[in-house]
């Protein structure tokens, strides 16, 4: 009995394979986890004692609290950096963030039309939030997510976000450079997620771009003609429940939905820093070449001074002699 169907699902045209579903206690979980594979967790109990954490609940203990929701015109939240617009750019996202409390938030979800901006919420937990809700904060289960940030040597936890989604909200296609254990409160979301050797089949936008990080890539309208590679892309799919904990690898793309009809999505993601030291051994591994390309951007961006050179240079460096 899933708690969810097919016909929940958006259609996209992707070429998908499982993630494999382990126990919290099945010795495979941690080699995934070293490994930076992505893997669907079930039974770790992290998040169980805060799955009264509905709408009316959150509403009644975070009545007053200013959060940071986005608004967007169409059901997708793609993601961008303020601090990346410059001046002269005429960059106009489709979806913004417009502070409300939390009741007004709440409100808004529940006298949604079709045809109203969407709504989509992502709170930092940290104690300046109500006292019930810190109070239900400390009784995650932090034993287990801090022996799992142990084993694989993670650095420090750096937040946690509280995200209430609507049905239907999709975020695009992103990587972030941090380690993320996701955990599902209420409701379904599914993942496609995409190695760091699909780079090439997603075509992220420019390192200085507002969207940095993520996929240019429309998954709902792909333009095969600017970004023919992303026929060829290969991703995993998994569908997240209640109490599950997904594994998303830092440097793994990922499309996150919150599954249509399926109600209001709650969730927590843990991002943990990369591990400190990482030793550098070759062949490099995928992600570690997305970092030395993230490098090259930034460093060209320094010695032009001006982020727009640095396409006419890579041009100049690459076409007719490494092409
Ligand atoms: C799109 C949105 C709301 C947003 C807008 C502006 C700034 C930040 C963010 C942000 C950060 C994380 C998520 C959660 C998750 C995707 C998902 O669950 O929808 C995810 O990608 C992750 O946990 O890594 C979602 C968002
Ligand atoms: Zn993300």
């Amino acid at each position: 009995m899933a708690g969810w169907n097919e016909s929940q699902l958006r259609k996209y045209n992707i070429k998908v394979d499982k993630i494999p579903t382990l126990q919290y206690d099945d010795p495979k979980v941690d080699s995934l986890l070293s490994n930076n594979k992505p893997v669907l967790i079930k039974g770790s109990k992290l998040v169980s004692q805060v799955l009264k954490w509905d709408l009316d609940y959150l509403a009644e203990h975070m009545n007053s609290i200013c959060c940071n929701v986005l608004v967007s015109k169409n059901h997708k939240f793609k993601y961008y950096d303020q601090k990346k617009i410059t001046p002269n750019m005429t960059f106009k996202p489709i979806s913004r963030p417009s502070p409300m409390i939390f009741s007004e938030f709440a409100k808004k979800i529940k006298d949604w039309k079709k045809g109203d901006s969407r709504l989509y919420m992502q709170q930092v937990l940290n104690n300046s939030i109500s006292q019930r809700i810190v109070s239900d904060f400390v009784m995650f289960n932090w034993d287990w997510i801090m022996s799992k940030q142990k084993v694989c040597k993670w650095g420090s936890l750096t937040s946690n976000l509280l995200l209430i989604a609507q049905e239907g909200n999709v975020t695009p296609c992103h990587y972030d450079e941090q380690q993320n254990m996701f955990a599902s409160i209420r409701g379904y979301k599914r993942f496609i997620l995409f190695p760091p050797s699909e780079f090439e089949c997603l075509y992220p936008h420019p390192v200085h771009h507002p969207y940095d990080r993520q996929s240019q890539v429309d998954f709902d309208n792909p333009d095969y003609i600017k970004f023919p590679k992303f026929k060829e892309a290969c991703g995993y799919e998994v569908i997240v429940g209640p109490e599950d904990v997904l594994y998303i690898p830092m440097y793994w793309f990922h499309h996150v939905e919150s599954l249509m009809h399926g109600g209001c999505t709650v969730s927590v993601n843990f991002w943990f820093k990369a591990g400190s030291v990482e030793k550098i051994e070759y062949p490099l591994l995928d992600h570690q070449k997305m970092v030395i390309m993230r490098n090259v951007e930034k460093m060209l961006a320094e010695a032009l001074h001006d982020p727009n050179e640095v396409g006419n240079m890579l041009n100049t460096i690459v076409l007719g002699r490494y092409t």
